[in-house]
Parts: C-alpha cells; sequence; structure tokens
C-alpha cells in the first residue's frame, strides 16, 4: 500500500450528523413529539417559581422511553429562561439516582451542579460529612438564586428518603431563607409511592402525571425529525414506518424505536449497503431489545432480579419439556419455590411472597413479563398468572451477567 492509499474511510457514506441518534441529544422544541398536553401541564406545576415562589413538587410517572425526562429538562430550561425575563433567579439541576444512589452522593451531586464561581463555596468530591455538603448547598441556593429545580430521575433508584426529606422541608425548617426549592422526580415504577414516608410523601407528590407510551404515528414522527442524521437519499421509505410499528407493537418507547433507526443505519455501514433497507430493521429491533432490557435490569434490586430469574428457570424448563404446546404462565406460588431456592443458593434471606408479588407487578408494569388473572373455581378462588415477554435465554444471559 503506497502513502498515499487511504486507510480510512474519509467520509462516511450513511450518516451525516449521527448525534441526533444518540440518547443523550435533547432536541429542540420543534422535534419534541405529542408531549404538548404533558408540557403544558408540567409547565403550569412550576410555574409560580418564574415568580420566585414555590413551585409544586411533582412525580412523573411512565414507562421507559415516554420522554419524562426530555419533558423535565425542556420545561426546566423554559422555566429558567423565562424566570431571568422576570427578574428572578432561577436554575435546574439534573441527578440521575441510578449513578447517585446514597443521600451523600446525591447532595454532593447538586451542590457541586448548583455552585458557581462567584461563590467562595468549595464543594469537594467526597471528604466532608453529608451534614457539611448540606449546609454548603443551602448557603449557595441562599446567596445565589431565588429558586431551584431539581430533576431526580429514577428516583426509586435512591437507597433512602433522607434527602427527599431534607430537600421538602428545607423551607419549613428555616434551612433555606430566600431560595425555593421545587422537585421533579421521575421513575418507572408504579409502585415506588407507597414505599415512600408518609411525610414526604404527602409533600413531594403534590402535582403527579403519567407519560403514556407513544402510539406508530407519534414514534414515526419522532424518527421523522430526526431523519436528518442520514445522508439525503440513504434512508429508504419503508424504513421509519417499519421500525414505528414494531417499536409501537412492542412498548411505545421512544428510544428503542430511536435505537432501531441508528442500529439499522449501522447494519449498512458494516455491510457495505448504499441504502438503509427495510429489512435491516428486523435485525435492528432484536439487537436494540436486548439492549433495552439490559438497561432495565441493570438498575434493579438483587431481588427483584432472583424473582425474574425463577419466571426464567421455569420457562426454560417449560421449553425443553414441551417443544409443542404453546407456552403456558406460572402462579405467583410456584414462582415463589424458585425463588427460595435461588435466594438459598445466594445465601441470602427471602422476602415476603406480598413483595415478590410487588416486584413481579413492576416487570409487568415494563412489559418484561405479562399477568394474567384467572378463575379457579369455587374451591380455590382466583389466581395471577406470570408469562415471560422477552426471550428466556435472552434474559437468562443478561441476568447471568448482571448478579455476580
Ligand atoms: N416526544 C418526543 N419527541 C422526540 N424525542 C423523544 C420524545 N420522547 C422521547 N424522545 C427521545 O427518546 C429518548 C428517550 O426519552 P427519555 O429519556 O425522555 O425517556 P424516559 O421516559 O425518561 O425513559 P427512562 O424511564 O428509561 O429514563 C431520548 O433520546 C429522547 O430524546
Amino acid at each position: 500500500m503506497s502513502d498515499s492509499d487511504d486507510l480510512f474511510v474519509r467520509t462516511d457514506p450513511i450518516f451525516v450528523n449521527k448525534e441526533l441518534l444518540e440518547i443523550s441529544h435533547v432536541p429542540d422544541e420543534g422535534r419534541i413529539v405529542g408531549r404538548d398536553d404533558e408540557i403544558s401541564q408540567l409547565a403550569s406545576a412550576v410555574n409560580p417559581a418564574i415568580f420566585g415562589q414555590s413551585p409544586s413538587n411533582v412525580l412523573i410517572y411512565g414507562k421507559t422511553g415516554t420522554g419524562k425526562s426530555l419533558c423535565a429538562k425542556y420545561v426546566s430550561s423554559r422555566l429558567v429562561d423565562t424566570a431571568e425575563e422576570e427578574g428572578t433567579d432561577a436554575t435546574y439541576v439534573y441527578v440521575d439516582c441510578a449513578q447517585d444512589s446514597t443521600e451523600t452522593q446525591t447532595v454532593q451531586t447538586i451542590a457541586s451542579s448548583v455552585n458557581t464561581d462567584e461563590t467562595d463555596i468549595y464543594i469537594p468530591d467526597k471528604g466532608i460529612s453529608t451534614a457539611t455538603y448540606y449546609k454548603r448547598l443551602w448557603r449557595i441556593l441562599d446567596e445565589k438564586y431565588d429558586v431551584v429545580l431539581i430533576i431526580l430521575d429514577e428516583i426509586d433508584k435512591l437507597e433512602d428518603d433522607a434527602i427527599l426529606m431534607q430537600l421538602s422541608r428545607a423551607g419549613e425548617a428555616g434551612k433555606l431563607t430566600n431560595c425555593k426549592v421545587g422537585v421533579v422526580g421521575i421513575s418507572n415504577k408504579i409502585q415506588y409511592k407507597d414505599r415512600m414516608d408518609e411525610r414526604v410523601k404527602s409533600s413531594l407528590c403534590e402535582r403527579e402525571f403519567v407519560f403514556p407510551p407513544y402510539n406508530a404515528t407519534q414514534l414515526n414522527d419522532i424518527m421523522a425529525a430526526r431523519s436528518d442524521a442520514f445522508r439525503s437519499g440513504v434512508l429508504e421509505e419503508g424504513v421509519i414506518p417499519r421500525a414505528a410499528a414494531l417499536a409501537a407493537r412492542e412498548h411505545g418507547d421512544a428510544r428503542k424505536a430511536i435505537d432501531i433507526l441508528r442500529y439499522a443505519g449501522e447494519i449498512a455501514q458494516s455491510t457495505g449497503a448504499d441504502t438503509v433497507r427495510e429489512d435491516f430493521v428486523v435485525q435492528a429491533r432484536e439487537r436494540a431489545e436486548v439492549d433495552r432490557f439490559r438497561e432495565l435490569i441493570r438498575g434493579s434490586t438483587p431481588h427483584s432480579k432472583y424473582v425474574l430469574q425463577a419466571l426464567t428457570v421455569l420457562s426454560l424448563e417449560q421449553k425443553s419439556d414441551d417443544l409443542d404446546t404453546p407456552e403456558q404462565g406460572f402462579r405467583t406460588t410456584r414462582i415463589y419455590e424458585v425463588y427460595e431456592q435461588i435466594c438459598r443458593q445466594e445465601g441470602v434471606d427471602t422476602l415476603s411472597l406480598r413483595r415478590v408479588r410487588d416486584l413481579l407487578k413492576e416487570h409487568a408494569f415494563l412489559d418484561v413479563i405479562e399477568q394474567s388473572r384467572h378463575s379457579g373455581g369455587s374451591a380455590e378462588g382466583s389466581y395471577t398468572e406470570h408469562m415471560l415477554l422477552e426471550d428466556p435465554e435472552v434474559v437468562k444471559n443478561v441476568l447471568a451477567d448482571s448478579i455476580e
């Protein structure tokens, strides 16, 4: 190969602006599709903040990829701009509680995000007590801001309610004299609230919103708004409608839809195809599904994983026993028996049957499993059966990676 030969391809034949398909990419207003009502309701809940008054605390629920984080960030950043026009110093902080799950990590992240060069306050990464982080946080807020919105994404991953208690009572407890605090909690665990301390619950859940999954038309529009990620003419016509139809049928998850589109482009790239073809979508979907599931499992508690593992063991047994009969569900008590064995092997105490039932409900809400009610006749009463919606082999592998 002579020096003048190019070892690398200098132009990407498929993508021209791939960042548009990265999950962290925040689309501008015109590109947020189908969330007008949710955005205006959220805005009305936090509206008092633009005059430096207390915003309502908000809890947003919804399945993954329904735009919760996106809308919370979008409304918060618009609020900061509008507040400025009104002469109010507002700011917002975004905390991913899956990363910062302890009280100290969370308060450290909030304090370092709101801190500016203009204060003489130092927020070290570590080495000071939680109480000192709080003291510094309150000082920064009172010195610099009239109001702060704190977005706690995946709020259910917090180890305990301690920080919520502090944030929700900062004003009353006299910790803050000037600055008002609003908390926007985000969760995909519909039962999260039941676990909260009563006092925290009453102050943090002033307004609640549930974001529904997207339908095929909305997913189509979400992807179409990003089609300029591809070079002109590269994306074949049927790709977006096909990806939208698949993603809508399964979960209505925008993240998955965008992943499918990106993977379809990558398949074109790696196979040297000139265009992104509709038949790449099926393969891209499989990859996106494994990713989605891995992501769902990533932050789950060990017991939530054991419960899923129990159902997977049963599903795999069933598959090898009865290759021809259609799949059936398993009753909660049967799953509980296997769960108990798994706990024994892991050397951990079991949770109650009731808690296991709740964990199964959480998996059902996120479409990992499906539940159905059955009537066992007068002697037995009714009971619930659970069926894995994901491929048990995939679940097994992902769980094996995540349970060390
Ligand atoms: N209405 C929308 N219009 C445009 N893009 C969207 C829309 N909703 C979601 N997206 C995009 O889909 C991806 C996932 O959205 P987001 O992170 O807001 O979902 P989420 O509901 O917070 O999910 P999770 O619970 O998994 O965090 C992001 O890249 C986001 O930009």
